[in-house]
């Protein structure tokens, strides 16, 4: 397609006869086993990559149209990220599509040389979401390319001149009988979802996540689902309250709050509140030293259906605006905007913000904050916390969540090698770098039997034989190293594995002990040298 700077054509939404006949086509390549070269799949990544260099403008200009969002942004979050992900496939795919051995095989199992082979599921559909449109849709395309598949892509009608840049990347690097991009709302994406694919993979809200997984239960697709929640923040009186603000600050105002990861909801020991509030206004401050609407960093809400429903959250809260607060309909702008508020059901508390307006709730002990938490949302996407290192380890412990940072923002989301993702009504699955590849294979367990081996498999054959099953489980079945009541027994392999080890239980108190027993017998020896005794 060719697109000009400045000249992104409307969203056109693709023809339905069109989607079923792309369809088909991916089914008949995929068949065909081209997409199953490793080399193929090499030269689509490189392709893509270049891509992305070469779309730079295209690109930084739709995220301004959609969201005002703005180049340093565009690169940081978008560009750069999907030039990563696709150096990172290229550069590790031969390893990745290597089998893999299984550590924990008995020994007399090794002949048949046992192994995982990650093989393509087949043809993949994504459908995401509007708020980074290149990096979460290009790094499932990646992690589909790079494990072998077949793709189609359904970006998010939300930000349209970005689903338009998306397809002439896709128009311009890559193979069109193996990767498709198909634009459209709601009745372009029942339409793809009447088509049988091998996985479906969703960036969205609950709702649509529900939806979805309704419909991919029909025909037993599986599905990886990357949906949102209200993530907690936890900030105690041994926090450093400057960084906390500082970096709590950064996730709501990166792409205007619009970050799955980013906080629903600050806890902060009541005694440190009205500090934490003062460097949060400090921070925004420097941030933003003309206010938000006049910065060039800041971004807008996508549409005015998420505009007001974030202004409805702040207007039904009983709580007290303690930083930002004003709104301008006319270009979705939202002030980033904290609300104090003292009850878990406030509409500031229990609407998922996805947006630049979030709320505090003060606490007097941290069981007190851990117990909010689990009850506002006990599986959130992610969660942060700022404290010493006891407090943030009893937050870890007794709050999940699909991923943790302690002491800054979503930093674990914010490395590639690291796998994203949900647990619970945040999403199963999990995705980036490596994890993608393995999201989008299927884990297939191979075996070789040699013929000499059939000796020993004698037993398995009718005419059964006792005698050979009493035998055989004698030579290689594995005995337990507990007893009936769950405690370890004191058998001869432990008391073998008490003296090689020194009694110690790991290898520096092993390294220590040696350490002791070799001086001592040094010691003995210039004794006896010196003395002789
Ligand atoms: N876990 C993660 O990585 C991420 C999660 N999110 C979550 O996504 C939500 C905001 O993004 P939106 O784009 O507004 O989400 P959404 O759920 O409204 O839409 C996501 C996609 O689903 C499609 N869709 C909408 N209704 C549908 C239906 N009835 N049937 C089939 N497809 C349908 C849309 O066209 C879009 O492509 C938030 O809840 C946020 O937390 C957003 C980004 C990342
Ligand atoms: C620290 C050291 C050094 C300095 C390092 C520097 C200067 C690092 C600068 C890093 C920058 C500019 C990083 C910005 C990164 C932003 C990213 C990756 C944003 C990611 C956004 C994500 C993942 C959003 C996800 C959203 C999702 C899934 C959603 O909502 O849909 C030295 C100086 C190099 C020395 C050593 C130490």
């Amino acid at each position: 397609m060719a697109l000009k700077i400045g000249a992104i054509p409307e969203l056109q939404p693709t023809a339905l006869d069109e989607i079923t006949a792309r369809y088909n086509t991916l089914r008949a390549t995929f068949k065909s086993g081209r997409t199953k070269d490793v080399e193929y799949r090499k030269q689509q990544l490189r392709r893509l990559y270049w891509s992305f260099v070469d779309n730079t403008e295209l690109i930084e200009l739709c995220l301004s149209q959609d969201m005002r969002k703005s180049k340093f942004e565009s690169h940081i979050s978008e560009i750069d990220w999907c030039k990563q992900e696709c150096l990172d496939a290229v550069q590790h795919l031969d390893k990745w599509v290597r089998d893999e051995t299984i550590d924990n095989m008995p020994l007399q199992f090794w002949p048949m040389k046992p192994r995982i082979r990650n093989e393509p599921l087949g043809t993949i559909l994504n459908i995401g979401a509007y708020n980074f449109p290149f990096q979460t849709n290009v790094t499932a395309l990646v992690g589909a390319i790079a494990a072998g598949n077949t793709f189609v892509l359904k970006p998010s009608e939300l930000s349209p001149a970005s689903c338009m840049v998306l397809q002439k990347i896709f128009d311009d690097a890559l193979d069109p009988e193996s990767y498709v991009c198909v634009q459209g709302g709601l009745e372009q994406t029942k339409h793809v979802l009447e088509h049988k694919f091998d996985k479906i993979a969703f960036t969205g809200g609950r709702r649509t996540g529900t939806i979805i997984a309704k419909k991919a239960a029909e025909t037993l697709t599986p599905v990886l689902l990357e949906l949102g929640g209200q993530n907690p923040a936890f900030v105690t009186r041994n926090a450093d309250l400057k960084l906390a603000a500082r970096r709590l600050l950064w996730q709501k105002v990166l792409n205007a709050g619009q970050v799955c990861l980013s906080h629903n909801y600050v806890l902060i020991e009541r005694c440190v509140q009205n500090k934490f509030i003062d460097e949060l206004n400090k921070q925004y401050k420097e941030f933003m030293p003309e206010g938000a609407k006049a910065s060039p960093d800041y971004s807008r809400v996508v549409n005015k259906t998420h505009y007001e429903r974030l202004k409805k959250m702040v207007d039904n809260s009983k709580g007290k605006i303690v930083m930002g607060g004003s709104m301008d309909e006319s270009d979705f702008f939202i002030e980033p905007t904290v609300v104090l508020v003292d009850d878990v059901n406030d509409s500031m508390v229990v609407e998922e913000s996805f947006g630049p307006v979030w709320s505090i709730l003060p606490y007097d002990t941290l069981d007190e904050a851990i117990n909010m938490a689990n009850e506002i949302d006990p599986t959130p996407l992610a969660l942060f916390t700022f404290g010493s290192d006891k407090e943030n380890e009893k937050v870890l412990k007794n709050v999940t969540s699909g991923g943790a940072t302690i002491n800054d923002g979503f930093f674990h989301a914010m490395l590639n090698p690291l796998p994203l993702g949900g647990i619970g009504t945040s999403g199963m699955g999990n995705y980036h770098g490596y994890f993608s590849f393995k999201t989008f294979s299927h884990q297939r367990s191979i075996a070789k039997v040699p013929g000499w081996a059939d000796k020993l498999l004698r037993v398995r054959y009718m005419p059964y034989s006792w005698g050979d099953l009493k035998r055989h489980h004698r030579m290689a079945a594995p005995k337990p190293n507990f007893d009936r009541n769950g405690n370890l027994t004191k058998g001869l392999r432990y008391w073998l594995t008490m003296l090689l080890s020194l009694g110690s239980k790991s290898a520096a108190g092993f390294v220590f002990r040696l350490g002791v027993v070799l001086a001592m017998a040094v010691t003995l020896r210039l004794k006896r040298d010196f003395l002789g005794l």
